[in-house]
């Protein structure tokens, strides 16, 4: 069974159709990536499948059971977590804070369990030697780390990242991919919308094209990359 569907899901802002009758699966430890052109509706994509937004139609399903309705801290605990394309950390609490929150509170762990989960976890993505600096006075490749951070330490089944890897310079941009890679390796179920496509590609297995809302192509990264419709839409070149 899908970890995660979403089934007929579209809304508008207004006259404007954002997401158009979306449908797909997402299978248990999948790493799906997500393009499209600036505006095609993926951040919004997203904040349907979290509960930032509610869908005008279709409905979301997590194991099968239908949380449409459901609020964002009802998905976080059962097992959505995401990272946001600007992070939005705590800036006055330091990082070590910043995932205390995320774990206690988002992961549900107990005040026992939750700091020794906190520590492997800044470990895992590079900030231990950072983790009593104020969030607010990181530079981006630290932020986009502990964006990271904050979403794993909600202990999540289904992560969703979003542009995780924009910005970063190639060598920062290695290193956040081996630590994705990790997680999809344990099983993790990922959802990434990236414009740095070798990141992208080099993790996923499956692409989804996204254009004025609605999904204009599915498959693996080669045949979405290669169909001409998305050099077209996508990458600005006349099939
Ligand atoms: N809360 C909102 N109210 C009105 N319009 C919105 C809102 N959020 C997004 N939009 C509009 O919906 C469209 C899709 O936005 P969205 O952020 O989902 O695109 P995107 O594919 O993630 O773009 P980018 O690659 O630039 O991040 C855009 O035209 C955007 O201006």
């Amino acid at each position: 069974m899908a970890i995660l569907s979403l089934q007929g899901v579209s809304k508008n802002f207004g006259a404007l159709k954002v997401t158009d009758d979306v449908s797909f699966d997402l299978a248990p430890g999948e790493a799906l990536g997500i393009i499209g052109p600036n505006g095609a509706g993926k951040s919004t994509l997203f904040n349907l499948i979290t509960g930032n937004l509610r869908p005008d139609a279709g409905q979301v399903l997590l194991d099968g059971r239908d949380i449409t309705l459901e609020t964002p801290m009802q998905r976080c605990a059962s097992g959505v977590g995401r990272s946001f394309q600007i992070p939005q950390p705590f800036d006055h609490l330091t990082v070590y804070e910043n995932l205390l929150v995320a774990a206690r509170f988002g992961g549900g762990l107990a005040a026992s369990e939750a700091p020794l989960a906190c520590m492997d976890i800044l470990h895992r993505t590079g900030l231990s030697a950072l983790s009593d600096r104020k969030a607010g006075a990181l530079p981006l490749l630290h932020r986009k780390r502990l964006e990271l951070s904050r979403a794993l330490a909600t202990r999540p089944r289904v992560i969703l990242l979003d542009e995780i890897a924009g910005g970063l310079t190639d060598g920062e941009c290695v290193d956040l991919v081996a630590t994705i890679r990790s997680l999809h390796a344990e099983g993790t179920a990922i959802i990434w919308i990236e414009h740095v496509l070798h990141a992208l590609t080099s993790v996923v297995t499956r692409l989804i094209a996204l254009n004025f809302g609605r999904v204009l192509m599915t498959g693996t990264p080669d045949e979405v990359m290669a169909a001409p419709q998305v050099q077209e839409i996508y990458l600005g070149i006349e099939a």
